[in-house]
């Protein structure tokens, strides 16, 4: 036979020893000595059986204890103080209730009133009991229920049942019957739905309640009971069919529904009931986080009742499944639930900030059979691949179970997302570059992050870097399904093609580089999850206020201005701010404007300066000094730089950390990150001329101011950058840098630091007025290398009867002779123009096609009608050569992009 614990015994003694002393309870000191156990421990286990609702202490010196007969799961965890929402929702009705059990003599009657499942009857439980534990009523005073709803239609059994009988007394009635209210004596008697209660009865129990007397059916003597009566009722209380009761029944407490109480209330019963579950069936149950958020969700009308039974049918649920599928861990997915609970989860978007706080990430929890609910450590790693594989299990599960299609669409809508949600939130801080590289292949890395700057440029967007990150696990793991030849189905597919459209075509796109690269097929539902991390930018995870902001300082009129656009433009942040440095500013003043700017514009905390010589470098520290705020200083400046210190800064908001890995990633320059970055941010470098001088930081600015005013230079849409050369080393680094990002088409200064394939121009030949002629014959032909290039960038789309090279030779020509002997200014834009038109007109001529007529010809031929016949002249000239011929409409065409004539 099993050996009896410490505590059985405890137990076994109490039920002897009510048994033998009815209606008295016994101390602590006394049971010890009696069953020969230490007392401390006696002491101990009669706490734990109070706390487990077994027994029941009644208040006085010393404490006596008896066993809680009416002992049900709903009051077994401790009175009144420890019920769920007693410090809450439940505060005024416990208080009016304990006022009502300590009135004198014996406590007041009251009235419970409530929706169903509120808690009444458990409330009238919990009176009870305070009633014994504060020695109103005996240890084994009776607590008895009467639904008088039950018996409404049959108001003589109603009364019989209520006040006893004589045999006879009615029809059917064949012996003596002992009331409820007689039984009930000394004790508490609950009459729910009272309102049920006939007019006869009515008048009997008010009659009992003043007087503490009754009359059985069919008996002429009156009977006494001395009952503590409470009514219950689901009635509104002010409709008539209760102000009988209201008026007589001194104590009304209303017990409030579940939905005006607060969803961590919810969250505390949620969890009991649980618990409850697991302590039914003895085993742990562990819960899924959406479970949870189904159920402080959903619309539970039936109340508090009504959540505990639809925990437990899906508790039930789990269990049988485990039973059948020989499953050691019993786990409740939101899809176990009945229908009306998983809607629930629809409402999470809408409540998510909320819900967030009570369900914190995606963590299942794990409740215990003794009642402790801690986080479920078995928890699968969703890097391991298995979560894809999961849902297709969940899918089947749910489909065996009959659950519609579209149902299941939106369950798995919200398991996906939060996969997604715990896969960016995993990689956030804890990984970097080095450690991935660990688990992700450098080719997916690197194809990861062209993209992501690519689809940054193209949705105008920032992404962090968790999205880099968790995109990378997230390729790795589907190559290696797709590999495996595991299927997928991306049941949110629908509504992402839908909601992110532009999300998605960039998807398609990565899509075909990923198929290129590792030559596997993506399916489109694979398609649909690399959107979804797109999606990812688009929540309001860019806090500006409390990130650092970039200033960038620059020598000359608008370096500073110009690149502060590009940045804006491709970051899409308006976190950094430029300060044009004049020439002929006085320094002085330049530090005060910079300062205010800073102090004007700083989110607290810090700023990024970036300069690009000594001087402003200087000016960083000293408004660090008198102001206070941290700025960083970064003096490799150029576009690039900005644009990455503008968008780490939207994303970070460590200013120490974003300054080190830009300082980084300017060192790294050569490394893949801003290498790829450039590539795709700059599609079409811009033309710049580098100005260098030796003597001093502001020559190289002067011969920039210089350059600036120089007619030929103002129409040719180039940026002039001036640099310092008092350290080589540092000069061919930025020349370096600019490579990557702009067309360095000449450098001009009093130095020549001989750099493969960009001309020098001394400065000397520009003072001395040679007419800037060599610059201005590189600058022109590097328009021409341009146009080149165009030509051969479209290849593919030129017809292949005629040679790229006569493509080449028409289009140059014609510009050529648009600006030589027609006397045009075509800038560069204009040409490039000029050129795009003039590739698709000789494919359309050659293919024997007609050009559609030119809108604004009539007014060309009337104003320009001498250069129009010319040009047509001198283009048919160059076209006869292979059979084409040019009219009036394509010389038209051209000469409206030149003169920038449109209707
Ligand atoms: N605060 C609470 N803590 C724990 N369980 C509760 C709480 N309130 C109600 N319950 C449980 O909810 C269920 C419904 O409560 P109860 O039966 O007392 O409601 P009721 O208002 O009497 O409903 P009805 O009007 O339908 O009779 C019970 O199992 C009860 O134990």
């Amino acid at each position: 036979m099993k050996k009896l614990t410490n505590r059985d015994k405890v137990l076994r003694y109490l039920e002897k020893f009510n048994d033998r002393n009815v209606g008295i309870g016994i101390d602590t000191n006394s049971i010890a000595t009696d069953i020969e156990i230490d007392r401390a421990n006696v002491s101990k286990l009669l706490n734990q059986l109070y706390e487990e609702g077994l027994v029941i202490k009644i208040k006085g010196k010393p404490v006596l204890y008896t066993l809680n007969k009416n002992n049900t799961q709903e009051n077994k965890r401790g009175g009144f103080d420890n019920t769920i929402g007693a410090d809450k929702s439940l505060k005024k009705c416990i208080q009016q209730a304990k006022a009502s059990i300590l009135y004198p003599p014996r406590g007041l009657y009251s009235l419970l009133l409530g929706e169903t499942g509120v808690g009444k009857t458990l409330f009238a439980e919990l009176m009870h009991r305070f009633a014994i534990e504060n020695g109103i009523l005996q240890p084994n005073a009776p607590f008895i229920t009467f639904n008088c709803a039950d018996y409404a239609s049959l108001p003589q059994l109603l009364m019989a049942q209520l006040f006893g009988s004589k045999k006879g007394s009615y029809t059917g009635s064949d012996k003596d019957r002992v009331g409820l209210v007689e039984k009930a004596n000394n004790g508490v008697l609950l009459l729910d739905e009272v309102h049920r209660l006939p007019p006869e009865g009515q008048e009997m129990l008010f009659y009992l309640m003043d007087k503490g007397e009754f009359t059985p059916l069919g008996e002429d003597q009156t009977k006494k009971s001395n009952v503590l009566i409470i009514c219950a009722t689901t009635e509104e209380a002010d409709t008539s069919l209760l102000s009988t009761f209201t008026r007589r029944i001194p104590i009304s407490i209303t017990i409030p529904p579940l939905r005006e109480r607060t969803l961590e209330e919810r969250y505390g019963l949620i969890c009991e009931f649980i618990k409850v579950e697991s302590s039914r069936i003895g085993r742990e149950i562990v819960v899924s986080p959406n479970s949870l958020r189904s159920l402080l969700l959903y619309n539970c009308t039936g109340n508090v009742g009504q959540l505990k039974s639809d925990i437990q049918l899906g508790c039930a649920n789990v269990f049988l499944k485990s039973i059948s599928k020989k499953q050691k861990e019993i786990s409740l997915h939101s899809t176990d639930f009945a229908s009306h609970v998983k809607q629930g989860l629809i409402l999470y978007k809408n409540n998510k900030e909320y819900i967030d706080t009570i369900v914190d990430g995606n963590e299942r929890l794990s409740f215990s059979s003794d009642g402790i609910e801690k986080k479920y450590e078995g928890a699968q790693s969703l890097f391991e691949g298995l979560f894809y594989e999961n849902l297709e299990d969940r899918v089947q599960e749910l489909k065996q179970r009959g659950v519609e299609e579209e149902d299941i669409n939106v369950l798995m809508s919200f398991e996906i997302e939060s996969y997604f949600k715990e896969l960016i939130d995993k990689s956030q801080g804890n990984i970097n570059k080095e450690e991935l590289s660990k688990l992700v292949e450098k080719e997916t890395m690197d194809l990861v992050e062209e993209f992501i700057y690519f689809a940054g440029t193209k949705l105008n967007r920032v992404f962090p870097n968790k999205t880099f990150y968790g995109l990378c696990l997230h390729i790795t793991s589907s190559i290696e399904r797709l590999r495996a030849g595991k299927k997928i189905i991306n049941h949110n597919l629908k509504k992402v093609i839908e909601d992110y459209k532009d999300e998605y075509i960039l998807a398609l796109n990565f899509a075909t580089k990923i198929e290129k690269q590792f030559a596997i097929k993506l399916p489109v539902d694979e398609i649909g999850f690399i959107s979804m991390f797109l999606t990812l930018g688009k929540d309001p995870i860019i806090d500006e206020a409390k990130h650092p902001i970039v200033v960038v300082a620059m020598h000359g009129r608008n370096t500073a201005s110009s690149m502060v656009e590009v940045a804006q433009k491709l970051v899409g942040g308006y976190n950094i701010y430029a300060y044009d440095m004049h020439l002929d500013k006085n320094p002085q003043t330049a530090y005060e404007e910079l300062k205010e700017m800073v102090v004007k514009n700083h989110r607290g905390v810090g700023v990024l300066l970036l300069v690009d010589m000594g001087s402003l470098k200087m000016f960083g520290k000293l408004i660090e000094e008198q102001t206070g705020i941290k700025v960083k200083v970064i003096e490799m400046v150029s576009t690039i730089t900005a644009i990455e210190c503008a968008r780490k800064s939207l994303i970070e908001s460590d200013i120490n950390k974003i300054w080190e890995s830009v300082n980084e990633s300017i060192s790294n320059f050569f490394n893949s990150s801003l290498k790829k970055m450039t590539e795709v941010y700059v599609a079409q470098k811009e033309k710049i001329i580098i100005t260098v001088c030796t003597t001093g930081e502001g020559s190289a600015v002067a011969i920039k101011e210089m350059l600036e005013k120089k007619k030929y230079i103002q129409n040719e849409e180039v940026q002039i950058i001036p640099l310092n050369v008092n350290n080589l080393k540092e000069f061919y680094a930025s020349v370096n840098k600019l490579k990557e990002i702009k067309r360095i088409v000449a450098i001009v200064g009093t130095f020549n630091p001989d750099i493969y394939g960009i001309p020098y121009v001394p400065v000397s030949d520009i003072f001395e007025d040679k007419d800037g002629k060599s610059l201005k014959n590189i600058l022109e032909n590097d328009s021409i290398k341009a146009y080149g290039w165009i030509v051969e960038n479209y290849k593919k789309e030129l017809d292949s009867t005629i040679d790229a090279e006569f493509y080449k030779e028409i289009c140059i020509s014609t510009i050529e002779f648009l600006k030589k002997n027609l006397g045009f200014h075509i800038s560069e834009g204009v040409g490039t123009g000029i050129v795009l038109h003039m590739i698709c007109a000789i494919k359309r001529i050659s293919l024997g096609e007609k050009c559609p007529p030119c809108e604004v010809k009539d007014k060309i031929m009337s104003e320009y009608g001498e250069e129009a016949n010319k040009l047509k002249e001198y283009m048919n000239e160059l076209a006869g050569k292979k059979g084409i011929s040019i009219d009036d409409d394509e010389v038209s065409f051209i000469l409206r992009n030149v003169l920038q004539i449109y209707e």
